[in-house]
């Protein structure tokens, strides 16, 4: 996301800079006071000030060592930027929504200045509109619109191509083939016509010939037809599988952010609909465009052969449909975009119903979620039939042009007949040369609609291949047995940069020690471990896990060595003995059962039906909470976990159940290095260590004895929940 808009040389002299002054950020301001838009307006972050330049004046200026805060505050549909100066607010301007996440950064980009920090804060943001055009930018990095990469688009299509070149090659030779039978059966017409219908020249025999050898091509092209339709229809079906693996094996390896950052829905249309989409082209168009463009050329030099005269009245019109075509090339890319945009929206919708449905049912609001599937279906579908009805009028109207190049020829070739500089046998050929012209024009004026709609599902696809995942294998990455020391290094981190979530964290774990993470609610106590589990990366500072940084130690490896018992257990579709087994899978069963039994989950497994083979089905449903918890842990036991995470484990069980689970937990902890966090602060009393969160920094550590001493944060968390369960 861009911080720093370029100001006019005119708009810098206003800010009358002084000496070593620079300017850090620079966004638009772009709502007067009443709300309205203006141009020319922007807020302007220097290392010393803040100022304000508004449709070509410098209104405001602060020294940032003269204001205690710059805050961007988000209101409804737009923001406001005010300073607080002695205590008290100034309202500064405001800014339109699309400008809201740009603001968030002002109040860390100044308060790093103020503490005399030089660094720049960094936005891992995406933009949400173009910045040159202005348009929203549907789902895509790049605008659709204003970047045109045709090379790359060119070169991406080979890439496809490339794995399958003996298909194509095979395609191409039936392509030729179809390309020869075509044209050379108007040529068989013309010699029935001239050599022996017309003037009684020839003979039965002759006529015969004529006509089998017709027969004969007519069979032919359809067995040729249906050999190309089939081999282009594999090579669209093998590349789009290719494709569908691709975009799977990258969105699993690509970081948490990015997937959190899309919905469900959104990528599960990249996978299905736009590699479908892929397939389609090859399977339809591909196998006929260069059938087509080889028969176009080869028409119309056997056009210029015969008669250029007559060939070059035909191609009159032809240029002027072919440029109009390709100049609405750009537009369509646009409203193809916008159509797959509204296609996510309605997988979304559908996706997050369909899973959420428990909640739907229990709010009674099935009818407000129909009404809203609805407005989306409707959207998109109002999407697709403007579409539908813009190529349905443009290319009629483009065909309807081409045609009166027919009458020109038969209108010119008539008369050379008539003065016996044509053979009606030639004319009749050159007609039918003429028409198969038109139809080839009519139907490559069409490729443009028809290749948008591959391209845009190529760049939609594209979009998620070239993300760079952000945690990934360093270059010198080794394997490394865990041993369980952990050490937090002035670690800071945070999901955007204008926010940290953790400051400066610093402590160490010892192998097998028990760390309770303690906090209110938001402090940041999943974000610590999310950190200890690499989900992220800290932006400041390091982590070691054993003495080693761990960015250097195999992503795979070190996860394979971590346990997770989290509050909302997932549980995959399938039988519980395979949900369990998904931490190693080649656990023997008797491994399996151990671990069952250890998680104290053997007796209730047993007592259903189809034992380890019952199946749970999506998430799990019909196991009870305390019941997936205990697969659950028997799933972390089974990998025998150097390092344990459990994120609020036993959170909403009842008293037996979270009796049965704290069993299995103390025997899956021990021994174990654990980061276990809890709201129930009695679960933790037993930690060897507990570290207090708050305001982004730790700032209390020690035993539960220890911190009941202090009578610290630790000690009013503790109280305040003891007073909740007396009353
Ligand atoms: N994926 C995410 N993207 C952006 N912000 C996030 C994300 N996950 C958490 N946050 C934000 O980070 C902050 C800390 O969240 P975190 O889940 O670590 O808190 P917590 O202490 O575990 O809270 P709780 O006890 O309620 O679970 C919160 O302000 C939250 O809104």
């Amino acid at each position: 996301m861009e911080l720093l808009y370029q100001l006019t040389d005119k708009n810098k002299e206003l800010l009358g800079l002084s000496r070593g002054e620079e300017i850090y950020y620079c966004f638009p301001l772009d709502l007067d006071r009443e709300g309205s838009f203006r141009d020319n307006s922007y807020t302007v972050v220097t290392n010393q000030r803040i100022l304000l330049l508004e449709e070509g004046c410098c209104t405001k200026a602060y020294r940032l060592s003269e204001v205690e805060k710059v805050v961007g505050e988000p209101q409804i549909s737009s923001g406001i930027l005010y300073v607080v100066k002695n205590g008290v607010e100034e309202f500064l301007g405001r800014y339109s929504a699309k400008h809201l996440t740009r603001y968030s950064y002002i109040t860390r980009g100044c308060l790093l200045l103020q503490r005399g920090e030089k660094e720049r804060v960094v936005s891992r943001e995406y933009e949400t509109a173009c910045l040159t055009c202005k348009r929203a930018l549907p789902g895509t990095r790049e605008c659709p619109k204003c970047t045109g990469k045709k090379e790359s688009l060119v070169s991406d299509f080979l890439m496809l191509i490339k794995p399958q070149w003996r298909l194509f090659g095979v395609i191409v030779l039936l392509m030729f083939s179809a390309t020869a039978v075509t044209l050379a059966n108007p040529a068989i017409q013309q010699r029935l016509m001239d050599d022996v219908l017309i003037g009684n020249k020839g003979n039965v025999k002759q006529a015969v010939l004529c006509l089998s050898l017709m027969f004969i091509m007519s069979v032919g092209i359809v067995f040729i037809n249906a050999g190309k339709s089939y081999l282009c229809s594999k090579l669209g079906s093998r590349i789009s599988a290719g494709l569908r693996e691709k975009l799977y094996v990258k969105i699993q390896l690509l970081s948490l952010s990015f997937i959190n950052e899309r919905s469900p829905g959104e990528l599960m249309n990249r996978i299905l609909y736009d590699t479908g989409r892929v397939r389609d082209f090859m399977g339809e168009t591909f196998c006929n465009l260069f059938t087509i463009i080889i028969l176009f050329i080869a028409d119309a030099l056997l056009m210029l052969i015969l008669d250029w005269k007559l060939a070059l009245m035909a191609f009159l019109f032809a240029p002027a449909a072919m440029l109009f075509s390709l100049s609405l090339r750009k537009y369509i890319r646009t409203r193809f975009h916008m159509q797959g945009e509204k296609a996510d929206k309605v997988n979304s919708g559908l996706q997050d119903v369909i899973s959420g449905m428990a909640v739907v049912k229990s709010y009674g609001q099935e009818e407000r979620e129909a009404e809203y599937f609805d407005r989306n279906t409707e959207e998109y579908v109002k999407v697709q039939r403007s579409n539908e009805v813009f190529f349905a009028t443009v290319y009629p109207f483009i065909g309807f042009v081409l045609e009166a190049g027919v009458y020109l020829v038969v209108y010119f070739g008539g008369i050379s007949v008539l003065h016996g500089r044509m053979t009606p046998g030639r004319l009749f050929q050159f007609i039918i040369y003429t028409t198969l012209l038109y139809t080839y024009i009519g139907w490559l004026t069409n490729m443009p609609r028809m290749l948008m709609n591959m391209v845009t599902s190529m760049e939609r696809i594209g979009d998620v291949l070239k993300q760079e995942p952000q945690i990934f294998d360093h270059e010198n990455a080794k394997y490394h047995e865990i041993k369980g020391n952990v050490e937090f290094h002035h670690a800071s981190f945070g999901y955007k940069s204008y926010e940290p979530v953790i400051e400066q964290i610093d402590f160490k774990v010892k192998q097998g020690e028990m760390i309770g993470i303690v906090g209110a609610s938001g402090t940041g106590k999943s974000t610590l471990i999310n950190l200890v589990m690499h989900l992220y990366e800290v932006d400041d500072g390091e982590i070691r896990v054993d003495g080693e940084n761990i960015m250097d130690i195999r992503l795979s490896h070190y996860h394979s060595q971590i346990g997770v018992v989290l509050q909302e257990t997932f549980l995959f579709s399938g039988t519980i003995l395979n949900n369990i087994r998904f931490a190693r899978p080649e656990a023997s069963y008797e491994e399996i059962i151990r671990a069952a039994k250890m998680a104290n989950a053997h007796d209730f497994i047993c007592g259903l039906p189809d034992g380890y083979q019952t199946y749970v089905g999506e998430k799990g449903h019909n196991l009870s909470g305390g019941e997936r918890q205990r697969v659950a842990i028997a799933r972390a036991i089974l990998n025998d976990p150097k390092i344990l995470i459990l994120d609020e484990a036993t959170a909403s069980l009842d008293t037996e159940s979270e009796y049965l689970i704290q069993k299995a937990l103390k025997r899956l902890t021990s021994g174990r290095t654990t980061f276990a966090i809890a709201h129930r602060l009695s679960t933790l009393k037993d930690a060897d260590r507990l570290i207090v969160i708050d305001r982004h920094r730790i700032v209390e550590s020690g035993t539960h004895m220890e911190l009941m001493k202090k009578k610290g944060i630790y000690y009013n968390l503790v109280t305040a929940q003891l007073m909740m369960q007396k009353n």
